[in-house]
């Protein structure tokens, strides 16, 4: 069905490169530095595209390195005030619907790189210059070197390490698990703050409107995480269906119990 792979690109399971690659993230670069966030304009997003296209290009896909991104990284580098950071893990439509009304908070999409990257793929091959737009390599499929997650890990081990003050998780009670050590945040993100400028994580613990309570504060996930922030000189704390988000899950299901009634 699909045009065969030229012959100088290997075949991988994921899809391949986002179509327009190139002009997106100049254009997201541009709607970022010039009007999202203006005190960003000096920014050179020439060389920020130019940057994120050398950092696979040419590249064997499945041995991707944080030092690839390491030139990109500079250039798109940015100062997040303290007490601002929001990590997220299972919640990303949540998270971002409340950065998008408190827009002093910051996720990792709410900065220059990550509202470059946010939904993108991309990948080259070792034995061409070309952008692979056929096919990449999934983490699960394939190699977790491959450019996308090695990118997601890199940026969220400089977002954690950048954060100082008050930080905060939106993290998913409706799962069995809300906190997961295998993921981004439990991976990466809890392991890179610097306890001498991160003084606390406030977990944020949300359960679907009409869904099942089956994660809260009280939890044992909830407890690992608790114990491995305190080990860490970090203090945590909890709340259970923080109220501001509270109020936006409530705005889709307005005439539900548990909105109508002293939320
Ligand atoms: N588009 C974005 N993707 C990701 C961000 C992010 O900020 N934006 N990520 C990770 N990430 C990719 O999302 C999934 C896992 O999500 P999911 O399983 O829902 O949650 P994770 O904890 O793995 O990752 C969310 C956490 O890491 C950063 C962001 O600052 C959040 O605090 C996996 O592919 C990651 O590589």
């Amino acid at each position: 069905m699909w045009p065969r792979s030229p012959p100088n690109h290997k075949e991988w399971q994921g899809s391949g490169t986002t179509a327009h690659f190139g002009d997106i993230v100049l254009g997201r670069c541009y709607t970022y530095t010039q009007i999202v966030r203006p005190e960003l304009r000096d920014k050179d997003c020439q060389k920020i595209q130019e940057a994120f296209l050398k950092s696979f290009l040419s590249k064997d896909p499945c041995d991707a390195t944080e030092q690839d991104y390491q030139p990109l990284i500079e250039l798109a580098n940015q100062t997040i005030p303290c007490n601002k950071t929001v990590f997220w893990s299972k919640t990303k439509e949540l998270a971002h619907q409340y950065t998008r009304v408190q827009q002093a908070l910051f996720t990792l999409e709410n900065t220059l790189l990550g509202y470059i990257a946010d939904d993108l793929s991309w990948c080259g091959d070792s034995g061409s210059s070309e952008i692979n737009y056929q096919s990449c390599p999934t983490r699960r499929d394939n190699c977790s070197s491959n450019p996308v997650s090695v990118f997601w890990n890199t940026v969220s081990k400089r977002f954690a390490e950048d954060a100082c003050g008050v930080v905060h998780v939106v993290l998913n009670g409706s799962l069995n698990e809300a906190f997961d050590r295998r993921s981004t945040f439990g991976r990466v993100e809890i392991h890179n703050l610097h306890p001498k400028k991160v003084r606390t994580l406030q977990a944020w613990v949300m359960h679907d409107i009409g869904g099942v309570r089956s994660d809260s504060c009280s939890s044992s996930s909830i407890r690992d995480l608790k114990s491995i922030i305190s080990e860490r000189n970090i203090t945590f704390t909890c709340q259970n269906n923080y109220r501001p988000v509270r109020f936006l899950q409530c705005v889709k299901n307005p005439e539900h119990p548990s909105c109508t009634s002293g939320i």
